[in-house]
């Protein structure tokens, strides 16, 4: 999707703005035995700092080669390309994708840490906690008791016993526990930014809750930059300040968070929207998107949601839409985003509307 073009609102929502990465025209290619498969396609993108950002799209979308390319971690044989920027508090912007292994594994954990779903994979089972801990300081060069003190004090904001905890082993504490223990290790080295991946995904709903509301405060208190990727729109939308929706590779609209939830203007946002449990309305109301999303290796040419899409025309078939402002930080691809709200409304605000 072309989002080369800078309009004005762009150029406005950009001079306002304050990234803290930014990803230009970011692409991922894996050359398969059945043809190219392009999992990341023109994806551009900023991070503010301080912000809380969801990136919110069905499985398979896209959304973890997005979280991979923001530290060049995509796996092999996958190519990424395009431009991708951190930008410190203070001195030069850091152009990721040129750091030697070193440079990078330095950015990774102490400015840019990352949490992935299933908390036990990311453990070794046959290590203690506490040698988790004691490893990642030392691998950065960061001094031991100064590091096992805020790793204590996180794992105290995060409502569990730092003893109890840095003396087992992994299996030894419940999904919760890893999960928030494994938030804990990735702050350790005080990162700025914390990009999550499905963080909560193998957890119950209470658990779930509990660990958004504990996000918050960490955030709060270690002054961090997050991301949190999920399928779980409404989970997201409790934390998030903004939210960027993934389909079919690509990023296709972005918006604060209520902006998205009441004036979502690209019908697969809207579609998303009413196929989500949880968004005050009735069970009965939830419409699950018809179709299915496409193979990397065989994206509809156009807009890549039109055969899927109720307002599609043959310009959707035709032109892939650029990016474009639908009001200040809010941007949508779509030709028909205009007729989006008369077209498909949205089941939750016809229930609030219904309880005033
Ligand atoms: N190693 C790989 N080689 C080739 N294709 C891959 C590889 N890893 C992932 N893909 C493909 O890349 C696409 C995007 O995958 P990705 O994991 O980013 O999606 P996702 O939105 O994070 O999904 P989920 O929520 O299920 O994790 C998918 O079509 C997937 O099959």
């Amino acid at each position: 999707m072309s989002t080369h073009e800078t309009t004005a609102a762009d150029e406005r929502a950009h001079s306002a703005s304050d990234p803290i990465v930014e990803i230009r025209n970011a692409e991922v290619v894996f050359e398969m035995d059945r043809g190219v498969s392009r999992v990341l396609d023109d994806v551009s993108l900023e991070i503010e700092r301080g912000e809380i950002l969801g990136i919110v799209g069905e499985s398979g979308s896209g959304k973890s080669m997005l979280a991979s390319s923001m530290l060049d971690a995509v796996v092999d044989p996958g190519v990424l390309s395009g431009e991708i920027t951190y930008y410190p508090e203070d001195g030069d912007p850091i152009d990721v994708l040129a750091l030697s292994d070193h440079e990078l594994r330095q950015l990774r954990w102490e400015e840019i840490a990352m949490v992935f779903q299933g908390a036990m994979s990311s453990f070794n089972p046959t290590m203690k906690i506490r040698t988790h801990f004691e490893e990642t300081l030392e691998a950065h060069n960061y001094s031991l008791g100064e590091g096992m003190d805020r790793a204590r004090e996180l794992l105290s904001d995060l409502y569990l016993d730092p003893d109890r905890v840095l003396d087992s082993y992994p299996h030894e504490l419940s999904g919760g526990m890893q999960q928030r223990t494994l938030i804990a290790l990735s702050v350790v080295l005080q990162p700025n930014v914390l990009v999550m991946d499905e963080p909560t995904a193998a957890l119950d709903l209470l658990m779930q809750r509990s660990i958004i509301s504990l996000l918050e405060d960490l955030k709060a208190k270690y002054d961090l930059t997050m991301v949190f990727i999920t399928h779980d729109l409404p989970l997201v939308a409790e934390l998030a300040d903004r939210l960027a929706v993934m389909y079919a590779f690509e990023l296709i609209e972005q918006g604060p968070t209520q902006d998205i939830l009441h004036d979502a203007g690209h019908p697969y946002t809207r579609a998303l929207l009413n196929s989500t449990p949880n968004l005050d309305a009735p069970l009965e109301e939830m419409r699950p998107i018809a179709g299915s999303a496409p193979d990397p290796v065989n994206v509809p040419a156009g807009c890549s949601y039109h055969p899927r899409c109720s307002l599609a025309t043959d310009r959707c078939v035709a032109q892939d839409p650029d990016s474009r402002p639908v009001d200040g930080d809010h941007v949508v691809d779509c030709h028909h985003w205009e007729d989006a709200a008369d077209e498909i409304p949205l089941n939750h605000l016809a229930n609030m509307e219904g309880d005033r």
